[in-house]
């Protein structure tokens, strides 16, 4: 184990190794994550959805890395394709150098996700659900056992003992998938709304977690729509809207002169207030 990195979480490489020969590679050799005219359309025309509009982004190694947007503005489908779940129809993506396309196994040892829409294995217990998906890495089972006793201990799911994933709460959903993410030790850890809809005893002990792995090296992307958190968690942001990224870059920047980024965030999104005639009824006499 690397000394300088806090005890209770495993070690690894926390700088990128940039193996991808290409210009886009040599470009953003710092870069944990390059996104290069990523898109993707869902159905046929008429009806089509433009759902990411060929997008390109660059998140820093070692950043802690917010990517915003109101409902529906591509954040899923950006993550989705980030991390190899859904196939791009343009559009390249790097994970610590490697192509998510061309070289998934590569990119796939890479990165820790945590996906929308928890699918896990519900009848194993969390240490079973570890040491299965660890052996699936093909980790050692010394170091699957000693790392996964680790993070249950560190993420407060000693508890849990034995109970089927089935029986989890959603914070203890998130813990385990977020232990999972993080068992192999991968530079770039991509989740999907981590913190949304978990206990703020569970909120805190994620973050927690998250700023460690931050500060020794690690890189975190993950999606939101809380403006305070990513505010209070985040050094970089990117806030996407239909699709595209209309903002990117560390937070200040990207605040602006605005009182805080939840105020950038409604100027960037062209979002309105409720006018004064706006739903005048309500609160008069039931009907
Ligand atoms: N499988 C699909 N088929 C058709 N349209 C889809 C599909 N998945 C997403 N979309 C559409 O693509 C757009 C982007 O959706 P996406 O889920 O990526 O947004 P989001 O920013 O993650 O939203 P939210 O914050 O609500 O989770 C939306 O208009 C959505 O309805």
């Amino acid at each position: 184990m690397d000394d300088a990195r806090p005890s209770g979480l495993p070690s690894g490489p926390p700088v990128p190794a940039y193996p991808d020969g290409s210009q886009l590679g040599r470009q953003h050799a710092g870069s944990a994550l390059v996104i290069s005219g990523l898109r993707k359309v869902f159905g046929a025309p008429p009806r089509e959805k433009v759902a990411v509009d060929s997008i390109d982004l660059a998140v820093p190694a070692g950043s802690f890395f917010g990517l915003v947007g109101p409902n529906g503005a591509g954040k899923t489908t950006t993550l989705s394709m980030v991390t190899g779940l859904l196939r791009p129809d343009a559009g390249r993506v790097l994970v610590a150098g490697h192509d998510v396309w061309a070289d998934p196994v590569g990119a796939k040892a890479r990165m820790g996700v945590l996906p929308d829409g928890l699918r896990l294995f519900e009848r194993l217990s969390g240490p079973e659900l570890l040491s299965y998906l660890g052996r699936l890495r093909g980790m050692p089972a010394d170091v699957v056992r000693q790392r996964s006793d680790e993070l249950i201990q560190v993420l407060d799911l000693a508890e849990a003992g034995g109970r089927l994933v089935a029986d989890y709460s959603t914070g203890m959903r998130k813990k385990i998938t977020l232990a999972a993410a993080m068992l192999h030790s991968p530079p770039v850890l991509l989740l999907d709304e981590p913190l949304e809809a978990v206990d703020p005893v569970s909120a805190r002990i994620i973050r927690s977690v998250l700023s460690r792995y931050t500060r020794a090296g690690g890189t975190v992307i993950f999606s939101s729509h809380v403006m305070a958190l990513v505010q209070e968690l985040c050094s970089h942001v990117a806030v996407m809207a239909q699709g595209r990224i209309v903002a990117a870059g560390p937070i200040d920047e990207v605040r602006g002169s605005a009182a805080s980024l939840d105020d950038a965030f409604m100027d960037l999104v062209g979002a309105g207030e409720v006018g004064e005639g706006g739903l005048s009824w309500l609160g008069s006499s039931p009907a």
